[in-house]
């Protein structure tokens, strides 16, 4: 079987009758989407959802899950998300995707966030994946430069010739830094420069990582 979506509906779960839930971004939260779907349709399953990105919104809809405005919902019980990489304190890399600013907000506002991942997610120490950061278009070539200056050798994602543009209209630098050894500091650093809306380390905020492995197994790793 697939170990996405073998990580990804063990940690769907977790979701029970009554509560809110955060609908992650990608090809592994994809699979726990659906696995809700038929939770819903066929036991009923009663939730309320938001959902990090528009794809997912979409995947939700069809499947009949029902989605509530964030003007609305209150706070999340839970957020089902992937992840490019997860250390060994359950530090993220996350926005692969693109939908990182998203995924962060929803996080922050969930009482439990599970990632889902396969076993080459799972790293000793952050930052092989490069780490994708949100840059809003206004003078954005001075916010790459900051970057560059910063030493993270930024590379804009493209989207054929045309800069990939993030479900809220802004660009993405991904940054190569081949090893963070201290991923709060560089949050922290990168999120003071004016241009950044966002990067992808999400610090201290999974709860539970459900790591698929090769042989088949699941393990579950908590904080
Ligand atoms: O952060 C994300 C999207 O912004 C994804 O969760 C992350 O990129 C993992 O993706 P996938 O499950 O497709 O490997």
């Amino acid at each position: 079987m697939d170990l996405k979506r073998l990580a990804a509906e063990r940690a769907v779960e977790y979701v029970k009758d009554g509560m809110k839930v955060g609908l992650g971004t990608g090809s592994t939260a994809y699979w726990a989407i659906q696995r809700l779907g038929e939770r819903v349709k066929n036991e009923g399953l009663q939730i309320e959802t938001v959902a990090t990105s528009q794809a997912s919104e979409d995947q939700a809809r069809e499947l009949g899950i029902p989605l509530v405005p964030f003007s609305e919902i209150g706070r999340l019980d839970i957020t089902i998300d992937g992840a490019d990489e997860v250390d060994g304190r359950l530090n993220l890399i996350k926005g692969g995707g693109g939908a990182l600013l998203r995924e962060k907000i929803v996080a922050m506002n969930s009482r439990r966030l599970v990632i889902v991942v396969d076993e080459s997610k799972v790293v000793h120490t952050l930052g092989k994946f490069p780490l994708p950061v949100e840059i809003v278009p206004f003078a954005c070539e001075w916010t790459y430069h900051a970057l560059d200056q910063m030493g993270c050798h930024p590379a804009w994602r493209m989207n054929g010739s045309e800069k990939y543009k993030t479900d809220n209209g802004n660009y993405i630098a991904d940054c190569k830094l081949g090893r963070i050894s201290d991923a709060e500091a560089l949050n922290q650093k990168l999120n003071m420069i004016p241009g950044v809306v966002d990067n992808g380390l999400f610090v201290d905020m999974a709860d539970t990582i459900v790591v698929a492995h090769a042989d088949g197994t699941i393990e579950i790793k908590r904080k």
